[in-house]
């Protein structure tokens, strides 16, 4: 059944696609979150182009790697800028090696000078000197829509960012950005006090917007109870929650939220309701992680999306 502009998917799979020609696009309103959630467009020259600038995980569960599988499943073209390269799988980091600076900002360079995106995502940008090249590179191609995912430790415990670098990362890139996404220790790292409830995550969020943020999520996946996060935009906080979900597989959590997030806002939805989204979606993912490898497996980035049954 085509409807406006759209054309059943070929192979009938459950899934639509826009008729050829069309310049249409959007995510797919009426559809239930268990169902088929993405429409794709493919009449070319008209996608929305995303960014991610972090580290590679050879594991596919984090990093770059989560972030570009979740920018494809919101139908967004996905571009990378690669801050280090970790040898890393769902049982935890075996090295990092850093690119040089130098060679981030020739990455970026390429990208902004050719392909310039219409939301960036940061996540782990490891020392001092790859972060300042970043607020360079941010700076001098004018870059706005910038989500900040402020990684510190992996969740097998291993330093992504160095600990002296962290009052680099609040002073060169916090405010150059449009939302910073920390966890419960991040939050703390940045305002130097524990974070233990919600008290604490407004007070983190207040905060961190004095850094010189246009709005702050505080992200309570490390609390206990609902999967409660708290946004704050200098006007107004919000409690945007979710079932806490049970399983250990939740490796790249917060890489694949903050994507998630930077591809609303590249489709054009405001920040609160590219929260809300990146919010279901990230939900989604964690419902139907996969337990893949022998330690903390990573999210379902396709789960929304019915490819093939098998
Ligand atoms: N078990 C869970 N069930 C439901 N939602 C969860 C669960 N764990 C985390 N979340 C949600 O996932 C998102 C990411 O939060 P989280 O606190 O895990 O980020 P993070 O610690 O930065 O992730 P990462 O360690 O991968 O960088 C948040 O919206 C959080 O509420
Ligand atoms: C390259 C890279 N970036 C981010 C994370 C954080 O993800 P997690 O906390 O789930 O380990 C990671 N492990 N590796």
């Amino acid at each position: 059944m085509a409807e406006r502009g759209f054309v059943p998917d070929p192979l009938n799979l459950n899934r639509v696609m826009p008729a050829q020609g069309s310049t249409f696009y959007e995510v797919c309103k009426k559809c239930s979150p268990e169902q088929v959630s993405i429409i794709y467009y493919f009449g070319g020259g008209h996608m929305k182009l995303v960014l991610t600038i972090a580290g590679s995980d050879s594991g596919g569960g984090a990093g770059i790697q989560a972030d570009l599988k979740t920018f494809s499943a919101h139908g967004v073209y996905g571009m990378s800028v690669i801050t280090s390269i970790t040898a890393q799988n769902t049982m935890g980091v075996l090295g990092i090696e850093d690119v040089s600076p130098d060679m981030v900002y020739l990455q970026m360079k390429a990208i902004f000078e050719d392909l310039y995106p219409d939301a960036v995502k940061i996540g782990m940008v490891s020392n001092e000197d790859i972060i300042k090249m970043i607020a360079k590179g941010l700076k001098d191609y004018n870059v706005k829509n910038v989500v900040l995912d402020p990684v510190m430790i992996s969740k097998s415990g291993s330093y992504l960012l160095k600990p002296e670098a962290v009052e680099a990362l609040k002073k060169e890139l916090i405010s150059l950005s449009l939302v910073v996404t920390p966890n419960l220790m991040e939050a703390g790292e940045l305002i130097g006090k524990e974070i233990k409830n919600i008290s604490d995550m407004k007070e983190a969020a207040k905060k961190i917007l004095d850094f010189g943020a246009k709005a702050v999520i505080v992200k309570g996946g490390h609390l206990t109870g609902d999967a409660l996060d708290v946004f704050y935009d200098g006007k107004e906080f919000y409690e945007i929650t979710s079932e806490r979900i049970d399983t250990k597989n939740t490796h790249g959590t917060g890489c694949t939220f903050s994507s998630a997030i930077a591809a609303n806002i590249a489709l054009g939805y405001d920040l609160v309701e590219s929260i809300k989204r990146a919010k279901a979606y990230i939900t989604g993912a964690i419902k139907h992680s996969l337990a893949i490898g022998h330690g903390v497996g990573p999210t379902n980035h396709f789960w929304n999306i019915k490819i093939r049954e098998v």
